[in-house]
């Protein structure tokens, strides 16, 4: 086995990976809240892997109601040193077509009153989300696609919508102009969570469709997500395969396994006890410190 263990969080399209070897359901336990799904824990090759369904198994779970919390503070426990998340996107670029991979640098949060941290009083902290994605996690991922013949572009914005409706024609070409190239709605706040929990985290999303700007073509909806993530999910899961088989034995360490690292400003003699022990795994590293 090599060091590292690699969180896989599947989205729409992707509720379990066959390539595990020793594979098992395992019910992590948060107390942050419900995970969306047991996690299923095995290997490929010489990576453990922890896969995590976003929106549970039969897509349950609605995007808003996605306890990303729960989810990221259960893919800690259950020993992940990184998180690859796979979601479907919309293109808002006439260059993403459909079918396209696509490697996320960059988010504009545009989400609605979801939990997105898991410090607040008593335990203040500012991570930094100036470069949101760990780019060697993200360059082996691109690598990955290209690697098992597919076609991946590196770096994107990605622009985090409340949902679950899909967007209107004005909101999609405002997005667009904010300069935002693909849109989705579960990015965030999944990658700020990772990075609060000094998980280094990549987002490999698929184009599923153009969303809602082109006069000249359909705009979304679920069909045509659903047919075209059929159409590609078998790649998506041979990216997974390649990316876990890729990786080298040694994992050299990260900067951001050491977001936390001047992130507290909190006095500790002002620290809420019940808040310390929810983040024993969060910021285990830290309070281990003292
Ligand atoms: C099924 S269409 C909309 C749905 O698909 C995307 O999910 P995920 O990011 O988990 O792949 C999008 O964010 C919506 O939740
Ligand atoms: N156009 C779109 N908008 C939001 N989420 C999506 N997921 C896939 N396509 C999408």
């Amino acid at each position: 086995m090599s060091d590292w263990t690699i969180g896989i969080i599947g989205g729409s399209g992707l509720y379990a990976i066959d390539a595990l070897e020793d594979a098992q359901w395992i019910p992590v336990l948060s107390p942050w809240g419900e995970p969306s799904d047991e996690i299923l824990c095995g290997k490929i090759d010489h990576v453990r892997v922890r896969f995590l369904p976003r929106h549970g198994r039969g897509h349950r779970i609605a995007p808003s109601n996605i306890d990303a919390r729960a989810n990221i503070d259960a893919l800690k426990r259950a020993g992940c040193t990184d998180i690859l998340a796979i979601s479907a996107v919309g293109s808002l670029s006439e260059e993403l077509a459909p079918g396209r991979f696509v490697t996320v640098d960059q988010f504009i949060d545009n989400t609605r009153g979801r939990r997105s941290s898991f410090f607040g009083d008593g335990f203040v902290a500012h991570v930094s989300m100036a470069d949101p994605v760990c780019p060697r996690l993200s360059k082996h991922a691109a690598r990955s696609v290209t690697k098992i013949g597919g076609e991946c572009t590196e770096g994107a914005t990605y622009l985090a919508m409340e949902g679950p409706q899909f967007s209107s024609r004005a909101e999609s070409r405002l997005y667009r102009h904010w300069g935002a190239e693909v849109i989705g709605m579960t990015g965030m706040p999944e990658a700020k969570l990772a990075r609060e929990a000094e998980l280094p985290y990549a987002l490999l999303a698929m184009v599923t469709d153009y969303d809602s700007w082109r006069d000249d073509a359909e705009t979304v909806d679920v069909a045509q997500v659903v047919e075209q993530m059929q159409r590609n999910s078998k790649l998506a899961r041979k990216a997974v395969e390649a990316f876990c088989m890729g990786l080298p034995k040694k994992r050299n360490p990260s900067p951001i396994d050491h977001a936390l690292t001047d992130a507290v400003i909190t006095a500790p003699d002002k620290h809420d006890k019940a808040l310390l022990a929810k983040l024993d795994a969060v910021a285990g590293r830290l309070l281990r410190q003292g």
